[in-house]
């Protein structure tokens, strides 16, 4: 039953764009430079820092010019930023963004809800960016929300969530990340969906974004990396939330993941220790309850 287990996992630390996005609380661009700063002395060599999307959709995002200019780059590490067309790329570019990310959906109605438009109508946006990046070598990587459900129709058909993924990786992204938004998903759903993923997309470009809003992500996870994905997004303290996708509760705790893999043995290059501190401090910083088991369980 764990014969594919992985020996070591790459997490994408999401929480200073998909956990900071959502919050309540507006960080200044200080609070989230330092954040950001403590996550890579953590150990993450990949974090997701920031959003070049309109400040009228997401003010929580406005100043990631200023986040990206600042915060320290680590050698090996890699900080990344959506950007959802040419106007966003531009500005990321200017910062010095090392890796950008487009999002498309897997519904129609999340697709406008969030992006202003149809499914075809963002592929059309995205091709552009994936170009001029490809010019400037810069990685591009793809998400598709609502992979297990939508806030607004319900059910996803799985061939939906396939033929939009095959478009962003031909479109030229290194790696599809399956965003469950909702967090509906349950372990044989998400079996049932990475099965028919891997029909068209290789495992070693195939990333898994659990959102935790039922509990399900830890084992959605273990269902993915048992699969052969050894790519999970996680955000610590469990921050944050889509603000598209009302009642969506933040991304699985990295904590929690880190603790289930390093306990078994999956090495994730991340010190537990220092990132529960993290996730004690940002929740503080928040006014938050701390979303993390792991990191509510440590003294
Ligand atoms: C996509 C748009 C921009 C289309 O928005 P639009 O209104 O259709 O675009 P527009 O081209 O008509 O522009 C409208 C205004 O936005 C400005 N604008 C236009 N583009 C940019 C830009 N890049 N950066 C800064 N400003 C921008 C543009 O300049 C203009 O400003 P105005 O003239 O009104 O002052 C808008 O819908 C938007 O920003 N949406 C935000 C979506 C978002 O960030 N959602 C959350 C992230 S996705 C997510 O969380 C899911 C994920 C990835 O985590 C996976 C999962 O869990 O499912």
């Amino acid at each position: 039953m764990f014969d594919l287990l992985p020996k070591t996992v790459d997490i994408v630390e999401v929480g200073p764009r998909d956990g900071l996005q959502n919050e309540k609380t507006s960080l200044s661009a200080q609070d989230k430079i330092d954040f950001i700063d403590q996550l890579s002395l953590v150990g993450f060599k990949r974090i997701e820092a920031g959003s070049f999307v309109s400040p009228k959709w997401v003010p929580q995002m406005a100043s990631s010019d200023q986040v990206m200019r600042a915060i320290k780059r680590f050698d090996g590490k890699r900080y990344s930023a959506l950007t959802p067309n040419l106007k966003g790329f531009d500005l990321a570019m200017q910062v010095n963004t090392q890796e950008v990310a487009i999002f498309g959906a897997a519904s129609e109605s999340f697709s406008q809800k969030n992006t202003n438009c149809s499914i075809k109508e963002s592929l059309e946006r995205f091709a552009p960016v994936a170009e001029k990046a490809k010019k400037h070598n810069i990685p591009v990587r793809g998400y598709v929300s609502c992979v297990m459900g939508c806030p607004y129709e319900g059910d996803i058909q799985i061939k939906d969530v396939v033929w939009v993924s095959k478009a962003l990786l031909d479109m030229g992204c290194y790696e599809i990340s399956l965003g469950d938004t909702i967090g509906v998903g349950t372990p044989l759903k998400t079996k049932a969906l990475i099965e028919a993923c891997l029909q068209v997309i290789p495992s070693n470009q195939l990333a898994v974004h659990f959102h935790d809003t039922y509990g399900q992500a830890l084992a959605n996870i273990l269902t993915a990396i048992q699969l052969g994905i050894s790519v999970i997004d996680s955000s610590v303290a469990g921050l944050g939330g889509c603000p598209y996708a009302k009642g969506a509760s933040g991304n699985v705790a990295s904590e929690d993941v880190v603790y289930m893999l390093h306990n078994m043995g999956i090495d994730t290059g991340i010190n537990l220790e220092q990132l529960i501190q993290v996730g004690k401090s940002i929740s503080a910083k928040l006014n938050r309850n701390n979303g993390s088991k792991v990191g509510e369980a440590a003294p």
